[in-house]
């Protein structure tokens, strides 16, 4: 039994996690987020339909000083933690530099790139005392390329590229596998968020093409840590098959 560890697990790619690791049936899950409510419900839904062990706790990465008490002070039995799955993560706004809004941009520097390392920091002690230990980052396409108006959070997802090879490089002596999941369109409330709750404008991105669901996502992540113990994916760039790059797609 490997205890897994999502942040943002309270919706989209993170709660899709949940759900396909809760049905293989040999993971634990220590699940975080900032939404109480979400995560309860998710928690009632997976202990519903399998047999899964399910510990919940109320965590804002960004919080430094939280973030390593909530580690910290987790239940003895949820410390043997083997598996990190980085995904708490946001865009806020599409605009162009000039226009930028510089709370969305503190938002998104402050989750995806500092809330990922205090986490990752935190939680790196415990990894160290598993004999097969994995972090998962969530990068994106928008950390392999820039797209109009991306700036910044292609910006935070280019950082998160970086961290996950020196984090490869720095946690090799005590064989920590690293994995980047770099998705492209995936239809979660990602799209809502980041146009600040506007949800027709969020749907209008995937009109005309199929995009990925979160649980494409999951089950791509479920098969990087199903490979044998001598054997780690780097780095994984996932599609929908309508979409070419970061800007080019085709919509019928
Ligand atoms: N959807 C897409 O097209 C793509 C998504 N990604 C990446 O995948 C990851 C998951 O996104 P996705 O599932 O799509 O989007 P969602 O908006 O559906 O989910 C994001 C999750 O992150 C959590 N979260 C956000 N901010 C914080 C915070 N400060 N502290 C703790 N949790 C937080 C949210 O929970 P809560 O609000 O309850 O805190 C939520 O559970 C992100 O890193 C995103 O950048 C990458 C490429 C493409
Ligand atoms: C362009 C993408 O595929 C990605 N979802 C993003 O908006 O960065």
């Amino acid at each position: 039994m490997r205890t897994v560890f999502i942040t943002g697990a309270s919706s989209g790619i993170g709660a899709a996690c949940a759900k396909v690791l809760a049905k293989e049936g040999n993971y634990r899950l220590l699940l975080c987020a900032r939404r109480e409510d979400r995560l309860a419900q998710l928690k009632e839904e997976l202990q519903q339909s399998v047999e899964v062990e399910v510990h919940t706790f109320v965590l804002d990465v960004r919080n430094k000083e939280e973030v390593f008490t909530a580690i910290d002070t987790l239940p003895q039995e949820w410390k043997n933690i083997d598996v990190l799955i980085n995904n708490a993560g946001l865009s806020q706004g599409l605009d162009p530099i000039q226009d930028g809004d510089t709370d969305d941009w503190d938002r998104m520097i402050d989750t995806n790139v500092k809330g990922l390392l205090y986490v990752t920091k935190a939680v790196t002690p415990l990894l160290k005392q598993s004999s097969n230990a994995h972090i998962i980052n969530l990068g994106s396409i928008a950390g392999k390329e820039v797209y109009p108006n991306g700036n910044v959070y292609c910006a935070t997802k280019h950082a998160v590229d970086a961290l996950n090879k020196g984090m490869r490089i720095d946690l090799l002596p005590f064989g920590i596998k690293v994995t980047a999941i770099n998705p492209g369109m995936v239809e979660t409330e990602f799209s809502e968020v980041r146009f600040h709750g506007d949800k027709e404008r969020a749907k209008s991105v995937y009109n005309g093409l199929i995009p990925l669901s979160g649980e494409d996502i999951a089950e791509t992540i479920a098969f990087v840590l199903s490979r044998p113990e001598h054997v780690n994916i780097n780095d994984l760039l996932i599609m929908p098959t309508a979409q070419a790059n970061g800007t080019i797609v085709n919509r019928k």
